[in-house]
Formats: C-alpha cells, structure tokens, sequence
C-alpha cells in the first residue's frame, strides 16, 4: 500500500453477499482427498430459493483490523480451522488491484497478504442441523471475498473449487437451478468443480418442501460419517464405482427433458442408498430416525396407490425430509397428507408451523389450525386407524422451490458491520 493511504488508516471496504443452499438429489458421499475435499463420484442437486435458506455474508477488510475474525449468527467463533485457512488462503492469492470509489482507497493485490478481514455471517434456517448450512456458507463466504478482491475466474468453477475446501457441498451452492459436481480427476482437484446444469426457471414449476423433524445438531458430522463410510463399507466403494455413474446419466436426462417421474425415481433409491451405506459402515451411522420412516412410509404408500411417482423424498445426513413435487396443485396435496399425519402439537399456529411461500396453503383452503384439525385421511391410508397420525413431530415445514445462486447485496442496510469501524452492529452474548 502506498505512503499516503498508511496514513489514512480509517477507511473500511466491506461487501454484502448471499448465497442458497442446495439438496443432492445424487449424494456426495466419500473423499479420496480428505484435505483437498475430492470427492470418490459426481453428484448432482437442486439449490433452493434463497429466500427462504440462505446464508447472508458481510466480509470488510482495513488496516485497522489486527486480526481475522469472524462472528457467525452473532457469535464470534474461530476461524484457525483448516478449512477456512484454505478457503482465505486460495481466496487472498487471486486478490487484485481495488480501488474503493467511494474513498478513493487503493488496496494493491500484495495487500490481501496482509490486511486483516473481518467476516459476519447469518442463516436464516438453524446451522448444523442437517440443512446444508455450510454448504451456504462457504459458498457465500468465498463469493463475498471474491468480489472483495475483485476475483475473476481465470476458468470456470474457479470460486467452486475453491469453496469445495470448505465444505464439499459447497461447491454446488455457486450456482442456481440444476448444478452438477464432477469429481474430476488431476490431484489438485483443479477440475474437481461445479457446472450449471440447466437454470432455476428451466423448471421452475417444481415445489420444495422441507419437513424439519429436528433441529438440534447432529451426533455425526458428515465429514465424520463419510470418512467411517470409506473406511468401512465395501457397499459405498460399489455404489461409487458402479451405481452413481449410471445415475449422474439418467439424472441429467430427466431434468433434461423434465421427466418428473424418473427425477423422483432416481432421487428416492439415491437417497435410501446413501442411508444404506452408512448402516454398512462399522458401527453403524443413522442419520434418520422414526419420523424419517414414517414420511418415507407415507410417500412411497401414495406413490404405489397411484401407479407413479406424485413426489420424491431424500434426506441428507440428518433426519429431515426435502420432498419435490412436480406442480403446485400436487403440491397441495402433498401438504394436506403431510399436515393430516403430522399436524403440530397443540400450541401451534398454522403460520408459524408452515413457512417460506405459504400460498399453496390458501390454494388448499388451509386458513387456521381449525382447517388441518378438518382433514380427513387420504385414499391410501383410509384402511388405517388413526395411530398413524404424529402430533409433533415435526418441528416446522418449509414450502420452497429451486432457486437462483449466489448475489452480492448493494443496500448498505443489509450489511452486518459498522461502515465506520469494520465492527457487528450487535454481538451476541451467548
Ligand atoms: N453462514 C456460514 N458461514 C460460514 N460458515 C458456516 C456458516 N454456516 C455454517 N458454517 C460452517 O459449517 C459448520 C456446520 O456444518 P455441518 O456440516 O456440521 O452442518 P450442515 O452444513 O448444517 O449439515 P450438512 O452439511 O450435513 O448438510 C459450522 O460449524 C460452520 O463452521
Ligand atoms: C449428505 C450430503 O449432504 C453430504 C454433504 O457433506 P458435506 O459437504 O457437509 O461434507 P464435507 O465435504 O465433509 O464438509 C450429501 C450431499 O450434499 O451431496
């Protein structure tokens, strides 16, 4: 940095980004290079709506700064992990010349070596419970700091790669619509990235809706079930070499040609084909639990009594159910299933038991607790008593959709630092 701008050691330069999270509907499960993150097969997954999961990221740097810190959902936490080291690391060698037009502050790109960053991030969904919070967040990290730095790609899926080293996931999270993770081959895992498949409005009549059955932290990390799953299962090591090929192909094509019927197909066996691994690893790895059954139990019992595929089920490394619905008016009856078997306990509001784009509720004539009490049991299930009927089990449904990727926020409103001091405007105390 120049004479006269060390001098001037006021400014902060700060950038406001938000990025979606993503559901696989063919998972990634397994590395062959734990530090890199290189996955051992393809996947493929929808990023939803960031509306309505997202994570919201301010990073500032200046030269009052004494350190890299980073506050996430208003608490500081640490960033000497690997996985953000790499990720700063990567992201501070492709930095470049910027000047900030409303300082006039030249950052030299030798600087990003030196200057300190500060980061504060925010989901809007619970972190850590099994919703791809860090999928969301690294990739809105590494997008944040890329425009910081006025980072260009010098290849496509460069950030991808990049974000891939905080979490795996996050690679596809750089993209809306339909994204696809080749596994690539070279050690670098330079062609290790994401690639768009097809946009968010190429079919943008599916519906989302995520049941969250629980929202405290899982016992396994993903990270940690993968590396047992690798270690321990012959069947993972057949499903990489075998299965997922022929998947990533027949996925492709559906969404190609928006065959809903083989997207949902390919979606469910791929996601109870993941669980399976992880009950071959020794010990074992449950990630879903009676609740996750029991919707499993319910789809697949209306999809057999209509002869086709209404919806499609998969759960990531957590018990919470992603359902795709191929229109709004399935989707309406997928909810009026959902709420008959699951209706809240009793202290529930409708409006808080059903979130994000609620408008199929009205479509359905679903106005009040009093209309989900009314519901009477569907067709498939008509020759059932009411034990399959769980008051409170699932904590909250999120009606959502595919969604865009990530976008940087110019409203200096919607960042979370002081302009002035490069500081949260409010700290938690917890
Ligand atoms: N907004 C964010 N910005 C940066 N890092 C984040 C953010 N949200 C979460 N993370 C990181 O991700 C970690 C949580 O990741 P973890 O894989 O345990 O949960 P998850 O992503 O919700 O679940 P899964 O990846 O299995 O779907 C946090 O401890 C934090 O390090
Ligand atoms: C089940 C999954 O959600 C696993 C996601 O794993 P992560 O990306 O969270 O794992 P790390 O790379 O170790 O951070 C399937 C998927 O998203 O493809």
């Amino acid at each position: 940095m120049s004479g006269e701008q060390r001098e001037l050691n006021s400014w902060v330069f700060m950038v406001t980004a938000r990025a979606p999270t993503n559901i696989a509907v063919i998972k990634y499960w397994g590395k062959r290079d734990e530090k890199l993150i290189l996955p051992i097969n393809d996947s493929i997954s929808v990023t939803l709506d960031p509306d309505h999961l997202s994570a919201t990221t301010t990073v500032a740097v200046s030269p009052s700064f004494s350190s890299d810190r980073m506050w996430l959902n208003g608490k500081e936490v640490s960033l000497g992990g690997e996985r953000y080291q790499n990720c700063l690391r990567e992201i501070r060698s492709r930095g470049r010349d910027v000047v900030d037009e409303k300082s006039g502050t030249l950052i030299k790109k030798e600087d990003w070596q030196t200057l300190h960053l500060h980061i504060a991030s925010h989901n809007n969904f619970p972190t850590a419970a099994g919703l791809a919070s860090s999928a969301a967040g690294f990739a809105c990290l590494v997008y944040a700091l890329a425009k910081l730095m006025d980072i260009e790609e010098r290849y496509a899926g460069e950030l991808s790669a990049i974000a891939r080293q905080g979490s795996g996931s996050a690679c596809r999270s750089l993209y809306g619509g339909f994204v696809k993770w080749d596994m690539g081959k070279e050690r670098d895992g330079s062609d290790s990235i994401a690639v768009q498949l097809a946009t968010e409005e190429h079919w943008e009549e599916l519906v989302i809706l995520v049941a969250v059955v629980s929202s405290r932290q899982k016992e396994t990390s993903s990270t940690t079930g993968m590396r047992e799953s690798v270690e321990t299962s012959e069947l993972l090591h057949h499903r990489a070499q075998e299965v997922v090929p022929k998947r990533i192909v027949q996925m492709q094509e559906a969404i190609a040609n928006h065959d809903f019927a083989s997207f949902a197909r390919i979606t469910c066996v791929d996601s109870n084909q993941f669980h399976a691994v992880c009950l071959d690893a020794s010990p074992p790895i449950f990630y879903m639990n009676d609740t996750s059954h029991r919707i499993i139990n319910c789809i697949e019992k209306w999809n057999r009594f209509e002869g086709t595929p209404q919806v499609s089920y998969t759960f990531d490394a957590g018990p919470n159910a992603v359902i795709c619905a191929p229109s709004r008016k399935v989707a309406g009856l997928l909810l009026q299933r959902l709420l008959y078997y699951f209706p809240p306990d009793s202290s529930k509001e409708l409006s808080s038991y059903v979130i994000g784009d609620t408008s199929i509720l009205g479509e359905i004539g679903l106005k009040s607790m009093k209309d989900v009490e009314s519901l009477i049991a569907p067709p498939e299930f008509r020759s059932q008593n009411s034990s399959s009927i769980h008051p409170g089990e699932v904590d909250y449904f999120i009606c959502t959709r595919p969604g865009k990727g990530p976008i940087i926020l110019r409203n200096e409103d919607q960042a979370f630092f002081n302009n002035k001091t490069g500081f949260p405007f409010r700290i938690s105390e917890t």
